[in-house]
């Protein structure tokens, strides 16, 4: 047999016997082919639909009759245990009847030398390979496993000095890059010949001594001895390395069930022998046939632990142990049927090659080392100030960043390149100035749309001084919004609220009754104006003298006692209350906003529509023209569609383009003034919480406890009511986040001091305003 050829390697080994069956047992001279004759039974009438076969024939990689242990290692093993030290993984299997000398071929006799089989030889090789092989080093591990009616025996448990592991703590695991393994098997290193053969013989020993205790045949098991190789080149410092694993299986005997006439125990044992080898043929017709793309491995123990080990890139080899006795005929046919089958499995051996991660970035460092003193020689040669190649520092990113600022202001001409990160940094800081500046331009196209006037310069503009002279009840009548203006308010705004509060009959639940003040409120904020988006800057403004002058107003509504929510009140009553009088102008602006985002996102769907229905003419036209040219190329010429379809294409495209440009700009819009009623919410939530913490009765800890189910209440209410369209039904997830980093925003923007707040601010990374901080 080739090595790695391909292919299975099977072979029949008949045990020697005086009374050899030559009339049933053919052996063909050319030591590959053994033949069955079957002897009618005459006594036996015949089935006359059945056609009586009489001789099979197989043939296979060799038939070993009469030869040495050696033998039989040397044409059956060895190329495997080669193989296996070049980094393929290796796999031998005894298969056969009960007494057919699968153990004696596999172990032999342990009190022979000459009768060993082909475990201690396949040890043997190795380690003689082992000190042959100078140019590398290996490691050598062993284990030992039985499969004994499907539960999993660690042979070498005994050597471990931990505490034994239960059968029911090993399992059959895979893990990529490692294959099939035993979770919970004893892995034990070995340096010479001697300490494998002890190992496998304790292993043995155990088998035996298990069986005695258990009661049990110790022929009832399979199992499998694996040495587990490595090898690394001593001469390369490559990071290169392989693996391997060379598997020695001794099956449990192969006789069917009814032939046992076994009860109790014996039964149990058979069925479970004969359900993990009927699997096996399974998998092995499966591995056989090309066209299924699934093997089941993983129905028995044994087959799932020899998963890598039958096929794949493995090199297997396989033993038919047979009687040459007449009378085991049939489970001889049986066993041969499955050798021929095990033919058919096509193997591509491949060497385990890995890499070692640490010695890859010691090589890869190295390498990065010698290039860089390369680029360094040449850069000399050439008269090139040195070049970094190291990470740049914080102190060169904040140099590249004055080179482009400067460059931008025009006060730079040129900046000189140096370096290729030195680029990469230059682009990432060209686009971060190309992304604030497009920032601050739709901030700015809002803001005329809105007329929210400048930002900075606000206080300078002529609706600014305009609107200070103007009153409070009309800003609040007028319900339109300039964000340019200065937060004074008059005192007598202030004292005519105060005395309209004062005319509620009381405060907590009555307060949410209809006020005339309230009723106009919310007649104002039922009906908002579509152009006026109100900003947090705004908020601040109404927030602001809220806490000098509105306090008493609200706080007193008798001007004696401070106002406080009412401890029967549930939180969300309070919360009801609140909106409707000390977070009532916080409250109106985010209706109003609210409403603002109600009308461009339907305004956006008419859009949409829109640019739809424009799209849908321009190909209606396009294949009328289409259709026009087949026509009358049909007729043998060709021709252009008339002017009159020409200029009407021109012209949906260009009502197409234009409309697609007003759709672009609402989505900004609607994305601005989303931005804005979030702040809003957000706001009139911190500020809400941070009134009734200050005034609650509630004690502090009970308050801690139901702020969380407050807040989810209030900020549930708070997305149900705002009533916008849902997109689709399911938006619940979206919706859910959305709430859940509404509140995250909230709790931290409770933590954050006015200082950070400002500080953040400067940076200059949010052109968008930020909340204000809370009074
Ligand atoms: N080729 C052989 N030469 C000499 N003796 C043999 C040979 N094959 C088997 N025997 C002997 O036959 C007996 C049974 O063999 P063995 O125990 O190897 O069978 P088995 O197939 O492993 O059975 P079980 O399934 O019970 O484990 C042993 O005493 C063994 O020494």
């Amino acid at each position: 047999m080739k090595a790695h050829s391909g292919e299975v390697g099977v072979f029949v080994r008949i045990r020697p016997t005086a009374n050899f069956s030559q009339d049933i047992i053919e052996c063909l001279p050319d030591g590959q082919t053994v033949n069955i004759h079957h002897k009618k039974d005459t006594r036996k009438p015949l089935c006359p639909r059945k056609i009586q076969r009489s001789s099979w024939s197989f043939r296979l990689e060799g038939v070993l009759q009469d030869v040495s242990q050696e033998e039989v290692y040397t044409r059956v093993c060895r190329r495997v245990v080669l193989g296996a030290l070049d980094g393929y993984n290796g796999t031998v299997l005894c298969f056969g009847q009960t007494g057919a000398g699968k153990t004696y071929t596999m172990t032999g006799s342990t009190e022979s030398y000459k009768q060993r089989g082909v475990i201690p030889r396949a040890i043997q090789e190795v380690f003689q390979e082992v000190q042959k092989r100078t140019e590398h080093t290996f490691s050598v591990y062993l284990s030992y496993l039985e499969i004994y009616n499907e539960t999993l025996v660690d042979l070498l448990a005994s050597l471990q000095s931990s505490a034994l592991p239960s059968p029911r703590s090993m399992v059959v695991s895979e893990e990529p890059g490692r294959g099939v393994f035993i979770r919970g098997l004893s892995l034990h290193p070995v340096h010479s010949e001697e300490e494998a053969l002890n190992l496998l013989f304790e292993g043995e020993m155990n088998r035996v001594i298990g069986s005695h205790a258990l009661n049990r045949n110790s022929s009832r098991s399979h199992c499998i001895f694996t040495l587990h190789l490595e090898s690394r080149s001593r001469t390369l410092s490559d990071a290169k390395y392989v693996t391997s694993k060379l598997n020695l299986v001794d099956l449990a005997g192969s006789e069917r069930l009814g032939k046992t006439g076994s009860e109790g125990q014996m039964f149990k044992e058979a069925m479970y022998i004969n359900k993990s080898l009927s699997f096996l043929e399974q998998a092995i017709l499966a591995l056989a046939d090309r066209r299924r793309d699934h093997v089941p491995f993983r129905q028995t123990k044994l087959t799932h632990a020899l998963k890598d080990s039958l096929g794949g890139n493995c090199n297997t080899v396989l033993v038919a142990n047979i009687y040459g006795e007449a009378s085991q005929k049939e489970e001889t046919l049986s066993t041969l049927r499955f050798a021929s089958r095990m033919k058919c499995i096509r193997t591509n051996p491949a060497v385990n090659e890995h890499m070692d991660p640490a010695a890859q970035i010691k090589k890869l460092k190295k390498d990065v080392q010698m290039l860089k003193e390369e680029l360094s020689f040449g850069n000399t040669l050439v008269n090139r100030p040195s070049v970094p190649y190291d990470p740049l520092s914080q102190a060169q990113l904040a140099e590249i960043d004055s080179q482009v600022q400067r460059y931008l202001e025009g006060s730079l001409k040129e900046i000189s390149i140096i370096s290729v990160s030195q680029v990469r940094a230059l682009f990432a800081k060209f686009k971060l100035a190309v992304h604030r500046g497009q920032e601050k331009k739709v901030n700015a196209r809002l803001r005329q749309t809105y007329n929210l006037g400048e930002e900075d310069q606000r206080a300078d503009t002529p609706a600014v001084k305009e609107w200070d002279t103007r009153g409070s009840t009309e800003e609040d009548e007028a319900g339109s919004f300039e964000v340019s203006h200065k937060n004074t308010q008059h005192p007598s705004s202030t004292r005519a609220k105060t005395k309209k509060s004062k005319d509620k009959p009381s405060q907590s639940k009555r307060q949410g009754e209809e006020s005339p003040l309230s009723k106009k409120r919310s007649d104002s904020a039922s009906k908002p104006k579509l152009n006026s988006v109100q900003s947090p800057e705004r908020e601040q403004e109404l927030q602001e003298p809220d806490t000098e002058s509105q306090e008493p107003q609200e706080s007193q509504p008798n001007g004696k006692e401070p106002f406080h929510p009412d401890s029967t009140l549930t939180k969300a009553e309070a919360f009801d209350d609140f909106k409707m009088g000390r977070g009532s102008k916080l409250n109106r602006i985010l209706q109003e906003n609210k409403a603002v985002l109600l009308e461009r996102r339907s305004l956006h769907r008419q859009l949409t529509d829109e640019v739809n229905a424009v799209k849908r003419e321009i190909d209606c036209t396009a294949a009328t023209m289409q259709q026009y040219r087949e026509t009358r190329g049909g007729q043998g010429r060709y021709s252009e569609p008339d002017d009159t379809l020409l200029n009407q294409l021109r012209e949906l495209k260009a009502l197409y383009r234009q409309r697609y440009e007003v759709l672009n700009d609402i989505k900004a819009e609607i994305n601005y003034c989303q931005h804005l009623v979030d702040q809003c919410r957000v706001r009139l939530l911190s500020e809400f919480e941070k009134w009734y913490k200050k005034y609650s009765l509630v004690p502090e800890e009970d308050l801690e406890t139901s702020m969380d189910n407050t807040l989810d209440q209030v900020s549930l209410s708070e997305c149900d009511d705002n009533q916008l369209p849902p997109e689709s039904s399911s938006s619940e997830s979206f919706h859910n986040a959305r709430y859940r980093m509404l509140r995250r925003r909230n709790t931290r923007s409770l933590c954050v001091t006015p200082e950070q707040r400002s500080s953040s601010s400067g940076s200059g990374q949010r052109t968008l305003p930020q909340i204000p901080p809370v009074s």
